[in-house]
């Protein structure tokens, strides 16, 4: 994994009150990273202090990309905006410099991946709160932009457009972004995120991943002739310890989907391979053991 961007022993305080407290992270390319901490627990802080709108007390911001370009989103979305998202995406890029062409292309492009071409000239005064969402993120993005940094995108949302817009975060990941954004539940992450960081008295500590492959992954032991191909196994399986008995038969530990289980099975028992064990990989390695 390629980290972007590192903060080491990052401290904060306000008026003497710590807030943040030696705090270390890495963001990787091509990942979504969540903050969660209650009201007050410092993600907006730690947020600010990522995308470089506020300064640490102490600690280092090593940027590993040379040219990282970060887009910076607040919680607050302004609902009286009177332009349309063509007029306002407009305004902004020009302001920021971006030359006509290429700022059109731009405004062409994020409206097609937000999918917001329809209401390209509604005002965004009418939007829903999830649309004007978008418009906020499609402005932090007119330029290229390799982090985007989003303070609490889907509060307010309700499911429909929370939904709709993990799908275009998702997406934007997918183009290559890398994502941070806070949360404070960590239930509507569940599809979208790669790790949770919780953020809590100062120091942030990472939770196990959402996704949680561990608890739907099963440990096959198996035996099998040294001149059998495993190529066929291969999609399927990760090799975790591979050693031969003797000359003709090999030991594999290996992992597997809980979908793909039966398959591999049923493919070893083709391949004349004599099963050990079986076990969901949240056993631990002890009792996994303990069963031969
Ligand atoms: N500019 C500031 N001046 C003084 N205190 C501040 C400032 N910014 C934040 N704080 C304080 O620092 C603490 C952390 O604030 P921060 O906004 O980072 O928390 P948060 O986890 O994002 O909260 P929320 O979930 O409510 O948005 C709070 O006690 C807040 O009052």
């Amino acid at each position: 994994m390629n980290t972007i961007i590192e903060l080491q022993n990052i401290s904060k305080q306000y008026k003497g009150k710590k807030v943040l407290e030696n705090i270390s992270l890495s963001v990787y390319a091509h990942q979504i990273v969540a903050l969660v901490g209650k009201n007050g627990s410092g993600k907006s802080t730690l947020l600010k202090i990522i995308g470089g709108l506020a300064h640490p007390d102490a600690g280092v911001i090593d940027k590993h990309l040379p040219s990282l370009n970060i887009g910076y989103v607040p919680e607050v979305t302004p609902s009286q905006i009177l332009f349309t998202p063509q007029e306002y995406l407009y305004h902004m890029g020009t302001i920021s410099g971006i030359s006509r062409k290429q700022l059109q292309q731009r405004i062409d492009y994020l409206l097609t991946i937000f999918n917001m071409q329809e209401a390209r000239h509604t005002r965004i005064v009418h939007f829903s709160k999830g649309m004007k969402q978008k418009i906020m993120i499609m402005q932090a993005m007119l330029e290229e932009r390799n982090l985007l940094i989003l303070d609490e995108p889907l509060s307010g949302l309700d499911a429909k457009a929370q939904s709709d817009l993990e799908d275009t975060l998702a997406s934007l990941k997918d183009n290559g972004l890398s994502i941070v954004l806070t949360c404070h539940e960590t239930k509507l992450l569940k599809n979208l995120v790669d790790r949770v960081l919780v953020i809590q008295n100062g120091q942030v500590s990472q939770t196990n991943p959402l996704h949680d492959t561990e608890n739907h992954q099963n440990r096959v032991i198996f035996e099998i002739s040294s001149q059998k191909s495993l190529e066929e196994l291969l999609p399927f399986i990760e090799i975790q310890q591979q050693r031969s008995l003797n000359n003709d038969i090999k030991e594999l530990i290996v992992t597997v989907k809980q979908e793909d289980t039966n398959t591999l099975l049923l493919a070893l028992l083709h391949q004349n391979a004599s099963i050990k064990q079986l076990l969901p990989t949240n056993q631990k390695k002890e009792e996994f053991y303990t069963h031969f």
